[in-house]
Order: structure tokens, then sequence, then C-alpha cells
């Protein structure tokens, strides 16, 4: 019998890990990802954990715990695993890398297209710049659709070789965007010789014109909320667009109400998005229980996503032959509208169980297609 504890934010959790599927017995174990605790280890023995975001892993969570042999986070982002100690403790660990790259790529075109409509039409003599700071998984995909809606794409990403779209300084992208988008992973002092965190801070808001369009997706620590902040008092008619926020699940009330648009962390909330997360963390949970020396499941990995999907009437083409539709591929304001909602009128944030629970209940929208 395996043992598995999953967040139950997993979506389709039970049509990939049951013992039909797996043709092995099972015990998966449920619960909110804040919950998975050293205590919750105790009691249950997991062989296994099934995670997102929100459970940090590492030596608190696992020091006394000797039956945890493998962690799957179905997200992209790994900064809530501290992957040197899981290793050291021989546990296995894979993110789902890229799952969700197109829904946030769509995320931040709908904040752009949705805030500045006059962006869709191309112009040649002028274009819009786009500036990309990291271009991975989701700020290159970004990139693919700029430079096909016209745009001019500016990027900054001092890891990868240089291309058309790596191609500027940090200085240049700060200093010479139209929008710029954040697209790299959380990552501290002593970790990166580049650390993000905090990477726009003061400094860096003092150098993006007033008219620039500031969007993070990436995390929240990404930008100095205090800065940022102090940043809107003086200059109230800045744009900026945050699905992620330093104290996440806490929104401090101020700076939601000088937000151009704010949601709860869900720029990567489709049902594909999702779903390819929990494929790609079921696909390597299949090869490590079957590897030799754990051979425990004898099934090979399977693609049970397409069947889960419904057809996709969503197209990028079609869209981009009839922007009037935007609205109807993806309405930003009406995710940003229930997220101010759930401020009650004299508190000083948005607290974690509403930001939480806006999360839980996500009408998870679609992916558009990029290509036919
Ligand atoms: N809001 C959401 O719902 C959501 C969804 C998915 C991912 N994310 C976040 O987006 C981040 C990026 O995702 P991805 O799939 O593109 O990851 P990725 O690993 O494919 O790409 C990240 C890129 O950032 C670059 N980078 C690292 N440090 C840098 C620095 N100091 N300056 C410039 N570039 C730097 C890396 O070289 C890499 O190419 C994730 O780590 C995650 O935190 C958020
Ligand atoms: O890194 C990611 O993949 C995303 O930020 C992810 O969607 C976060 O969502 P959560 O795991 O908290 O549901």
């Amino acid at each position: 019998m395996l043992t598995i504890i999953a967040d139950s934010n997993i979506a389709h959790l039970h049509d990939y890990f049951n013992e039909e599927i797996l043709k092995h017995p099972i015990n998966v174990i449920e619960m909110a990802g804040r919950d998975i605790t050293p205590e919750a280890l105790e009691q249950h023995q997991p062989d296994a954990l099934l995670i997102r975001s929100v459970t940090p892993v590492d030596a608190k969570l696992l020091d006394k715990n000797q039956s945890v042999k493998f962690v799957g986070s179905a997200t992209i982002g790994t900064d809530h695993v501290n992957e040197g100690y899981v290793s050291l403790r021989g546990i296995r660990f894979a993110n789902a890398a890229g799952c969700s790259k197109h829904s946030v790529a769509q995320y931040v075109l709908s904040a752009i297209l949705q805030l500045r409509p006059d962006y869709w039409s191309a112009n040649e003599d002028k274009p819009v710049k786009v500036g990309i700071i990291g271009l991975g998984n989701i700020g290159s995909t970004l990139a693919r659709y700029a430079l096909d809606l016209g745009w001019e794409v500016l990027g900054y990403d001092p890891f990868q070789s240089a291309s058309i779209i790596n191609n500027a300084s940090l200085d240049q992208v700060l200093t010479e965007s139209d929008v710029i988008s954040l697209h790299v992973p959380l990552t501290m002092l002593g970790h990166s010789e580049l650390p993000t965190y905090h990477m726009i801070d003061a400094a860096a808001l003092a150098k993006i014109p007033q008219q620039t369009l500031l969007i993070n997706t990436a995390r929240g620590p990404v930008v100095s909320e205090a800065d940022l902040l102090a940043e809107l008092d003086k200059s109230p008619q800045r744009q900026v667009v945050l699905d992620v926020f330093e104290h996440e699940p806490q929104v401090p009330a101020q700076l939601l109400k000088k937000l151009a648009i704010a949601t709860p962390h869900i720029a990567g909330y489709t049902l594909e998005g999702k779903l390819r997360g929990t494929q790609i963390i079921f696909d390597t949970f299949v090869r490590s229980y079957g590897e030799k020396g754990a051979d425990i499941l004898t099934i090979k990995e399977q693609d049970l996503m397409a069947d889960l999907l419904p057809d996709n009437p969503y197209h990028w083409q079609d869209l981009k032959q009839a922007p009037e539709k935007l609205v109807e591929f993806y309405d930003i304001k009406a995710d940003d509208s229930l997220l101010r909602e759930a401020l009650d009128e004299s508190a000083s944030a948005v607290e974690g169980q509403a930001f939480d629970a806006l999360r839980k209940n996500y009408a998870l929208r679609r992916e558009w297609l990029f290509e036919r």
C-alpha cells in the first residue's frame, strides 16, 4: 500500500491517483495545502506528498519524518521547497515545469489589452515595446504572442544566451518599455548570483517611466511591496497589475486600492494549466515508483489529460481577428472585482482565508489554443 498526502486543490487528483490506474493499492489523504504539517505527517506516515505552492517543504516539515520518499509539486514555482535539503534526505522531488506557461502569458496579454486596447493595432513606426524580465517557459511564451501581435520585445535574462528576444540590459528594459512583465523565479541572496528577491525596489521603480505598465505574475517578493506602495502614493497615475503579493495570502487594502488590476494568484489557473500540473507529477510519480530499486508500480506513464479536457473553442488566431471578443476569452476585470469584493469595508487587508477561498473556488478558465 502506498500512502499519499495530497493538497485538495490538485486538479483531477482522483482521476490520476486511483488503484485502477496505478494498479496498486493506495490510500490518498486529501487536505488543504496549509494543513500539510509535521503533525499530519506524524499521524499518517505518508510515502509521498503531492503539493501545490502553499506547502513549505523543508527541515521543519520533514526533520522528524522518515516515511516520505517522493514530493511532487503540481506547480512551476519551487520556492516553497528547499531542494537542497530534500535531495540530502534522498527524497525524490519533481515540479511541473512549464505546465501553465500559456495560461500565464494569456493572463498578461489580457491585462495589457484590457488596460490599453489601442495596443491591438500594431504600429510599425512606433511598435509597443514589451519588456520581459526572465525568458524561461513563461517569458518566452509571452514573447511569442507579443511578436505575433507585431510588438517589439525587450528581454532580459542573464542566465540564457542572447537571442532575438534576449536582447537588452535590465536598465534598458526598465527605462525603455511600454509594459514590463516579470517572469523570474523567486530566488534569495546566497542562493543565486542574481537574486530576484526585491529585484523591483525603490531604485528600480525610479527608473521606470510613469506611463509604463508594470505586471507581476511571478512571485510577490520579487517586488518590494513597501517601495511600490510609496511609489504609488507619489505617482497614483502609474498602472500596476499584481497577481501575486509579498505577504500572500494577505493583500493590504492600501495597496489594493491603488492597483489597476489585482487578482488572487490565479494567472495560471486554467483547466489546462492545472491539469497539466497534475499530469506531470503523475508521470514523475509513476517513473519514480516504477524504477529499478523502487519497482513498486508496474504501469507506464500515460496521457490521461486528453480524455479529461472538453472541446476548446478558444483560438488565439480568432481573437486576433476579433479583439472585441477579449472579455469572452478571459474577463480579467471579473477576477479583479472578486478580489476587491473580498475586502471588508473597514478592514486593512484581504485576509488569508478570503484569499484562499477565492483560489479554491476559482472557476477555472480555458487556455486559448495558440496554434491550430
Ligand atoms: N501567478 C501564477 O499563477 C504563476 C504561475 C506559474 C508560474 N509562476 C511564477 O513564474 C515564475 C517563472 O515561470 P517560468 O515557467 O517562466 O520559469 P522558468 O524557470 O522556465 O524561467 C525563469 C527564467 O528566469 C530567469 N532568471 C532567473 N533569475 C533571473 C534574474 N535575476 N534576472 C532575469 N532573469 C532571471 C531564468 O534564467 C529562467 O530563464 C515561476 O518561478 C513562478 O514563480 C506564477
Ligand atoms: O508556480 C506556479 O505554478 C503557480 O504559481 C501556481 O499556480 C500556484 O498556485 P497554487 O499552487 O498555490 O495553487
